[in-house]
Order: C-alpha cells, then sequence, then structure tokens
C-alpha cells in the first residue's frame, strides 16, 4: 500500500481563504482545536457503530470504542486518534479538502478581510477540522476506512496544497499528528490539556484517554479523563449550564449558546429522551433548502441518523440536540424511518412539548422569549402555513411589530385594542419594517387611531392565504381592495366647502381614467391618505401588491396586475386638479400632471417606473412651470 504515489493536491478556494485565516491565527480560543478533533472522532465512532448494526464484520469483533489523545513533549507532537469508521482516498478529498456545508459560499462572501468582524462570523460557521492549522505548522491524517484493507495519509502545511498517499496501519479508524507551532507548546502539557477536556468534551460518550510519552510529566499510561456518559442519560441536577453548553456545540456544530434548552424523558405509551436546543443566533444556512438536520436520532443510546427530515417540522429546523428513542428497533435503517408511525408520534409529542415550552416562555420570561423570537420567528410562522395542527397554537405563539408602538404584541393584545366598531385585524405587508411603517395608506388608519399589523417577513404572505380570521376576526390588508375605514368613523364630517363635491371628483377621476388608460384598475377617491395626493392599492379579487412583488422576483409570476389608483380629495393638489377637470380639453392639458401622480404613486410602492425619462422630463416641466407663475 506504501507504494502508491503521493499525491498533491489543492484545497477549494474557501478552505484556502478559511486556512489563511487559521494560519495567522485571528482566532482568540486556539484550544477549540482540541475540541473539534474529539467531536469529529466522536462522530466517526458513532457512525460506525451504527454501520456495524447491519454489518458486523466492519466491527472486526473490537467494539471498545474509545479516543486516544498522546502527547510527545520532544518531539513536540500531540496526536488524537479513534477506532471509529476511519476515511478512504476519497473520503480524505472530500472531507478535508473542501468545505461540504451548505452556506458556505454565502458565508464567505461575507467575511471581509477585517480580523475582528471575521473572528465573529467564524464564531457562528465553525471551522472544524481546519482549526488544527491555528496550534500546527503541519497536520498528518493517518486513516483506514473499517472493513477497507488500505491506509492513507493526508498532509498539510495549511498553505493551499495537501499530499495524499498510501499508508501503513493496522487498525482501522484515523489518527491526526499535529506538529505543534512553537508558540502552542502549552498543549503538550497534562494539565492543560485535562482542563480542555473537561472543559469542552467531557459529555462526549465515548471514552477519552490521555498519555504523555516521555519529558518530566510523563505518564504512559493512558487515562480516562472525561465522564465518558451520555449527557442526555444523566439526571438534569447532575448536568451543569456549561456542560449543556458544550454538549449543544458539539451536538449541533455550533458555536453560540444555546437560549432555550429542553431536557425531559417521556414514559408511558412511548419512551424516550429529549435534550434539545434553540440556538442564540441564526445558522447562515436557515433558509437554505438544502439545509441538513440538526437533530441526531439516538435508538437506546446508538446514534442512527442526523439526516432525516421526519424528526421534527420544517419550522423547527432551527432547533438542534438530540432525541433518544427506547421504542425503535436497533438496527432501523435510515430509509424506515421515513413515515416511521412511531417516528411520528414522537415527532408530534416532541413538537407539542417544544411549542407549549415556548409559551412557557413567553409569560415566564418575557424578554428571552421575544429574543427567540426576534431570531426565528420567520421560521416559526412557517408553521402557521403548513401546519394545520399547530395553526391556532402557533397564532397565538406569535408576535407582531405593529403602527400602535415599537414593542411586538400578540393578536390577542390586537384584539383587545380593536376600536369600538372596528370588526377587521388590518395588517400592511412590505420589503422590511421600516418601509410597512412608511406606507400611504396608513394614513387613515393612523387618523382614526386604528392599530395595523406591520408584516415584512415573506411568508407572512403565504399564512395570510391560509387563515381566515383570528377569535372570529378577519384579517385585511389596507394595500387591498375597498377601505371600509368610513364605518369606523363615529361622528360622519359634514359636507363643508372645504371638501370636493362627489359630483366634481367623478369629473375628476373620469379625466384621469381617461388619461392612464389601462395602466390602472381604476381611479377613485380615497378615505386612507390624509396627507399624501395619491396611492395604489390592489383591486378587491386581485392578489395583496407585495405578494405579487415576491412571486415576480421569483419568476413565478409573469404579469403584474393593472393597480386601483386612490386619490386624496382633500389634498391641494387634488382640490386643484378637481376645479381644472370641469374645463374643456382636460384630458389633454391634465396629462402631464396626472401621468406624475401615477408615477409618484408607483414609487411610493417601490416598483419601477416604466419610463423615468419621461417622468424627469414632466416633473422639471412642471417644477419650471410652478417657479415662474
Ligand atoms: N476522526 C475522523 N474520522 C472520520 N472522519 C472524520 C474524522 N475527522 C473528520 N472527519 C470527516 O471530515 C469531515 C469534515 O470535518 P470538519 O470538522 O471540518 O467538519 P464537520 O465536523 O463536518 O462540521 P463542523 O465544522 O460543524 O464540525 C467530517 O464531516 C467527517 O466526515
Amino acid at each position: 500500500m506504501s507504494d502508491v504515489k503521493t499525491e498533491k493536491l489543492g484545497f477549494e478556494a474557501e478552505v484556502s481563504k478559511l486556512l489563511h485565516m487559521m494560519v495567522h491565527s485571528v482566532y482568540s480560543d486556539r484550544e477549540i482545536f482540541l475540541r473539534e478533533l474529539i467531536s469529529n472522532a466522536s462522530d466517526a465512532c458513532d457512525k460506525l457503530r451504527y454501520e456495524g448494526l447491519s454489518d458486523d464484520s466492519l466491527l472486526a469483533g473490537d467494539t471498545d470504542f474509545g479516543i486516544a489523545i498522546t502527547v510527545d513533549p520532544a518531539a513536540k507532537t500531540i496526536q488524537v486518534s479513534d477506532n471509529g469508521i476511519g476515511m478512504n482516498r476519497d473520503d480524505l478529498v472530500a472531507n478535508l479538502g473542501t468545505i461540504a456545508r451548505s452556506g458556505t459560499a454565502g458565508f464567505m462572501d461575507k467575511l471581509t478581510g477585517d480580523a475582528k468582524t471575521d473572528v465573529q462570523l467564524i464564531g457562528q460557521f465553525g471551522v472544524g477540522f481546519y482549526s488544527v492549522f491555528m496550534v500546527a505548522d503541519s497536520v498528518v491524517v493517518k486513516t483506514r476506512r473499517a472493513g477497507d484493507a488500505d491506509a492513507w495519509a493526508w498532509e498539510s502545511t495549511g498553505e493551499g496544497e495537501y499530499t495524499i498517499s498510501g499508508a501503513e496501519k493496522d487498525t482501522r479508524g484515523t489518527e491526526i499528528t499535529l506538529h505543534l507551532k512553537e508558540d502552542a507548546a502549552e498543549f503538550l502539557e497534562q494539565h492543560r490539556l485535562r482542563q480542555i477536556v473537561t472543559t469542552y468534551s467531557d459529555h462526549i460518550a465515548v471514552p477519552i484517554t490521555l498519555a504523555i510519552k516521555g519529558g518530566e510529566e510523563a505518564d504512559a499510561d493512558p487515562k480516562v479523563v472525561n465522564e465518558g456518559s451520555a449527557i442526555w442519560t444523566r439526571a438534569k441536577s447532575d448536568i451543569t449550564e456549561e456542560q449543556y453548553t458544550e454538549f449543544y456545540r458539539h451536538a449541533g456544530h455550533a458555536f453560540d449558546d444555546p437560549a432555550l434548552t429542553l431536557h425531559y424523558k417521556a414514559e408511558g405509551m412511548q419512551e424516550y429522551t429529549v435534550l434539545l436546543f434553540v440556538p442564540t443566533t441564526r445558522p447562515v444556512d436557515l433558509f437554505d433548502p438544502a439545509r441538513k438536520s440538526r437533530v441526531k436520532l439516538y435508538v437506546k443510546r446508538v446514534f442512527i441518523t442526523d439526516d432525516t427530515t421526519d424528526m421534527l417540522p420544517g419550522w423547527l429546523r432551527f432547533m438542534r440536540g438530540v432525541i433518544d428513542s427506547q421504542d425503535l428497533p436497533l438496527n432501523i435503517s435510515r430509509e424506515m424511518l421515513q413515515n416511521n408511525p412511531t417516528l411520528n408520534r414522537m415527532s408530534k409529542a416532541i413538537t407539542k412539548r417544544v411549542v407549549s415550552e415556548l409559551e412557557k416562555l413567553a409569560t415566564k420570561d418575557t424578554e428571552k422569549f421575544l429574543k427567540i423570537w426576534e431570531t426565528f420567528g420567520p421560521v416559526l410562522k412557517e408553521g402557521i402555513y403548513e401546519d394545520f395542527e399547530r395553526r391556532d397554537l402557533l397564532l397565538k405563539l406569535a408576535r407582531f411589530k405593529t403602527t400602535a408602538d415599537d414593542d411586538w404584541v400578540t393578536l390577542a393584545d390586537y384584539v383587545e385594542r380593536m376600536k369600538d366598531k372596528q370588526s377587521t385585524i388590518y395588517y400592511v405587508t412590505g420589503p422590511d419594517e421600516a418601509t410597512t411603517r412608511r406606507s400611504p395608506q396608513l394614513e387613515g388608519f393612523k387618523s382614526r387611531g386604528v392599530e395595523v399589523l406591520l408584516l415584512s417577513d415573506p411568508v407572512d404572505e403565504f399564512w395570510l392565504q391560509v387563515v381566515q380570521d383570528f377569535d372570529g376576526k378577519p384579517f385585511k390588508s389596507i394595500t387591498r381592495g375597498s377601505s371600509d375605514l368610513k364605518d369606523l368613523d363615529s361622528d360622519k364630517k359634514d359636507a363643508s366647502d372645504d371638501t370636493v363635491k362627489e359630483g366634481d371628483l367623478t369629473t375628476l377621476t373620469t379625466v384621469m381614467k381617461e388619461v392612464l388608460g389601462d395602466k390602472v384598475k381604476d381611479v377613485r377617491a380615497s378615505d386612507r391618505l390624509t396627507e399624501t395626493a395619491a396611492c395604489l392599492v390592489a383591486d378587491d379579487d386581485a392578489m395583496d401588491m407585495h405578494l405579487e412583488r415576491i412571486l415576480k422576483a421569483h419568476n413565478q409570476l409573469d404579469q403584474i396586475a393593472a393597480k386601483v389608483l386612490e386619490v386624496n380629495p382633500d389634498h391641494p393638489l387634488m382640490k386643484v386638479l378637481t376645479e381644472k377637470a370641469k374645463e374643456t380639453g382636460a384630458v389633454q392639458s391634465l396629462e402631464d400632471i396626472i401621468l406624475l401622480v401615477f408615477d409618484q404613486a408607483k414609487i411610493l410602492e417601490g416598483e419601477t417606473l416604466d419610463d423615468p425619462t419621461a417622468f424627469a422630463k414632466r416633473l422639471s416641466t412642471a417644477m419650471a412651470k410652478g417657479l415662474a407663475a
């Protein structure tokens, strides 16, 4: 085997970038390299334990999984070895030459080159194996896949290239040797290594041993340095917050702290243990369709998979941790898990529990809950759309921004604050909160003190299609259909001299319709405007404007429907126009102004103009005339 020629290969561009940062060590917590190696070694043992269930020849009689750390102070090396699954040549190239994680490209684009900002980003993304180059100037990975006769050596100094060659290795598994940098001598010290293992890896369920070869601290006899039992099997009272955090980081491949920890054992009809976490930060790939689940399924403490979408619903995809079932058969294959009734029942019960824990948190620690909502609300709201069974629960849990103030409110809060004659929950949708707050269509609602929900997550447009009402109160967009604001006015305004007469207004809207032709669906007087001269709204039976824009942007809609132009009869411009519209030849003389009014309304909606040059020309002419008058 060792006569296989040495191949030189280049790292993928992304890896090179990451390695550059590692080699120049911008990360302050260099010690995490050991956590990463132990975490990978433990995953490798889990994988083999699982594969061994269906093919025990892979285990070759050796079922005592373990991770060994061996230090050689004289050679300045530290070695981490495991008897897990190991890697063949192709695995090596795929795993230690690329970053296979989804969201990588997007993440790399965010790197600024500024060490401080990038370190924070890396803290969220994680660097895994590549972190070894923070402490080592050369690394050798010797590995043999379980069941294979051939072993391989991977070597690199972390600078652009690595080599792969055939190697001698008697046993399966992986052995990673780090030649430490001059300034990394602390990692040769026994107490330092013990402290790192206890801090980060105590929860690892396979024994981790430490041995020191030679030197003052010589201790060649490997000593177990971790607790070694699966953390979720221990009593809650025996686990510290730090231990939970470290386990969360290992199991979820996470780098932040958990925002919420959920640890319980279900007994009765079904028996299982749950240790789940809500992260603090949004994973970079949260909205990436290729995102993998980060919840690991165990059966009687044997790792089965972290790659099943059936464990928790998609709208809980930000959760991380483990679920350990007593009821599923140990030899269950990943394929058999799909639509498995036991798993489905478990998933339902766990989902219910997660929602009820979030509900509890919302009353017990509102601030903490709101942080979670701010981070994951847009994902949880997908459940309102997708999950008929949980719809009502999630609607109750959901928090919204409104025109009333800056706080988050529940729909129940909204309903309680509704005006006497108000029977509808009003909302406006837009690309972000600031834009929705600026919507001209809000004016009439604000002036009447009617609260409006400000919805700016893309998912809002979708759940609103399927939810009819909350507490018997229907939802209504303020940018679609005719407004029923007049019904809310307690004292109807008297027709004063100041108000444009209805007949005159009809003359104006008729002229406007003639000028605008099929650019508009209709032109009508508005009661939702108080300051702005005109705005666009979608027709009653048409799609809401923001939804239309979302679909158009995703190429799911060819044609944008013509809108209704609503004019504010109390606006000075409309008053003048109403008078001018009565004159003969108004269609020609008012054409430019009417087109300007229409384009303005489009700009207010954030739409692009069909002909910006013509708009600019008309505006300049109108301004020149205005100044000359
Ligand atoms: N000791 C090992 N035994 C077998 N495979 C390993 C070992 N160490 C690493 N690998 C393989 O290399 C891959 C890359 O490891 P790396 O630590 O960079 O990322 P990761 O563990 O997948 O993700 P994360 O960065 O979140 O830890 C692993 O997914 C695994 O397939």
